[in-house]
This record gives C-alpha cells, sequence and structure tokens, in this order.
C-alpha cells in the first residue's frame, strides 16, 4: 500500500494514487490522544489525504500543519478547513517539508511506499524539535522497527533517540478501499538524553559495532575510542564486554555512549547535515 482517502473522494484520483483512507474514527482519536495533541502546540500531519485525522487534530484547537501534496486532495482540504485559523494546509511533497524549529508533534496516517523515508525525516535528523510522533503504518514495517536488537545501524539509530511502541493491529477494513495486510499504530517519544557529543559516540559506536557484528564489545568500544580501557565504559553503562555487539539493543549502545562523551579525552566526530536523510 503506497498510501491510504476517505470514502467520498472520488474513485478516479484514489486510483491514481492508489491511497487508502481511514474511515475508522476511533483509531483517529486515538492517534491524536496518544500524542497528547494540546491547544498549546504545534502538530504536523503528513499526508492528510481528505482531513480523516486532521479534523481531530483541529478540534483540539492546537497549531495543525497538513502537508499534502495530491492537488485533489489539497482543494478538498482548503475548502473542508476553510474556516478552521488554527489549520494551515500545505501543498507540497513531503520530502520537502521542513520539520518546524520549534517544539511539536506529528500525527500520520503514512504511505507504505514512503514509510522509510518519513521516519528518516522524524527519527533520524539531528537536531530535532520532535516530541512524539503517532503513527499509522503498515504492520511488517512496525514489526521490524520495534525488534529489540534492530537488523540495521540506522534503525539501532532511530530506537536509541526515541523509546518507539507499537500500541496496536489495525485492520484493513479501517481504510477505504482495504489494503491487503493489516496495519500497526506506533508511537515514539524523544529521549532527550542522547544529544551533542553522545549522539556522535553513539554514532561512531552503531557504525562500528553493525560493521563488526560478531566482535564482542569491547573491540567495539576499542575500535570507537583506541587507547582507553573499554571495560571502564562498558561496565559504567552495565554491558557486559564479551556480549557480541549484534546482541545489544540501542538502550545498551546509548548508555555506553553516554559514559563515553563524559570522558574530555574523547573528540567524536560531527553529525553529518544530512544525517537525517541518509545515514551512514
Ligand atoms: C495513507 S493516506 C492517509 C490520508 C489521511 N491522513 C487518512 O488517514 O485518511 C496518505 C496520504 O499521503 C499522501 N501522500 C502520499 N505521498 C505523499 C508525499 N510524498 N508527500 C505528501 N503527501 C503524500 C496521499 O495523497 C494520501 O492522501
Amino acid at each position: 500500500m503506497s498510501s491510504r482517502r476517505s470514502t467520498s473522494v472520488s474513485a478516479r484520483s484514489t486510483n491514481d494514487s492508489g491511497a487508502h483512507f481511514l474511515v475508522n474514527s476511533t483509531i483517529a482519536r486515538q492517534l491524536v490522544r496518544s500524542c497528547a495533541v494540546g491547544c498549546s502546540g504545534t502538530v504536523v500531519e503528513l499526508g492528510a489525504g481528505a482531513g480523516a485525522i486532521t479534523t481531530h487534530l483541529a478540534a483540539t484547537g492546537a497549531r495543525v500543519l497538513a502537508v499534502e501534496r495530491d492537488p485533489e486532495l489539497l482543494r478538498r482540504l482548503r475548502r473542508r478547513f476553510d474556516r478552521e485559523r488554527c489549520v494551515s494546509v500545505i501543498g507540497t511533497d513531503i520530502g520537502r517539508f521542513r520539520l518546524p524549529r520549534t517544539p511539536f508533534v506529528v500525527v500520520a496516517s503514512i504511505p507504505y511506499g514512503i514509510s522509510s523515508m518519513t521516519c528518516r525525516l522524524l527519527f533520524g535528523s539531528v537536531p530535532t524539535a520532535l516530541r512524539c510522533a503517532s503513527l499509522l503504518v503498515e504492520w511488517g514495517f512496525a514489526k521490524r522497527l520495534t525488534e529489540p536488537v534492530p537488523r540495521t545501524a540506522e534503525l539501532a539509530w532511530w530506537n536509541a533517540r526515541f523509546t518507539i511502541e507499537l500500541c496496536r493491529r489495525v485492520p484493513p477494513r479501517s481504510f477505504s478501499p482495504s489494503p491487503t495486510v493489516w496495519s500497526a499504530q506506533l508511537v515514539a517519544r524523544r529521549n532527550t538524553e542522547i544529544t551533542g557529543n553522545s549522539a556522535r559516540a553513539l554514532r561512531v559506536l552503531l557504525l562500528t559495532a553493525y560493521t563488526e557484528p560478531t566482535e564482542p564489545a569491547r573491540a567495539v568500544v576499542r575500535a570507537a575510542a583506541p587507547g582507553l580501557t573499554p571495560h571502564h565504559f562498558l561496565r559504567a553503562a552495565g554491558v557486559d564486554p564479551s556480549s557480541p555487539a549484534r546482541r545489544l539493543t540501542p538502550q545498551q549502545w546509548s548508555s555506553v555512549a553516554r559514559a563515553l562523551a563524559d570522558d574530555s579525552r574523547l573528540h567524536w566526530p560531527a553529525l553529518p547535515r544530512e544525517l537525517g536523510r541518509r545515514w551512514r
């Protein structure tokens, strides 16, 4: 499923984008509640469609930035929310949208075809003002994203910086037209401790660990911080130095990164500018 539209959207445009639109208002309300969207905050909706979620966001009184690229849907959104002063309808591609620099939350039913790109934008970017994201995604994608030991360094990076929970399964009948697979609601909350030096140290650790997954944790730390005693940092982080790198969770790597970041002898390379878009 590349994306999901309300039943009232014409068959022509539904077929054009392959979209599936939320028709279950209980799920829309749960999405909004999970991020505790309040009247003083800013909420971004990526892929607003015909406004099935936007209408619940608008009811909170928050400032809503509703992003959509389909011209017909944009016209419908603008007509529907014309009188809602708190809703701004933004006609652009998600990949080109600049996230706010002041604290915000994201509530979205994201198109399956661009799930990775969207999560990269949300969870990879440094620095970020994103506090919480409540997302509907494809079930298999949600499972991969929330594995205790993620399969790639990029997934580990997202999971170290955000606590990502799979909240519930969402059946195909919740959308029109119905997709062939189940969906899931994810809620991601930012971990504020991974910033600055600890974020730089974490990136080096994850790159090293995922390049040499069978090496023990002590070898990863030795390679990342040559000349220092790896056991000291690993024990400080509560990690067994002999554990293979591939068994450590993002949370354990975060603890090691924080222990390393406290050592003033170490200098960590700056994070690449486009880290949120391309994780290397
Ligand atoms: C899964 S539908 C969700 C629509 C609506 N939020 C709902 O729940 O009914 C995804 C929406 O994202 C839009 N979309 C797909 N790719 C996009 C992109 N790259 N940039 C902006 N919008 C996109 C589609 O036109 C569609 O309206």
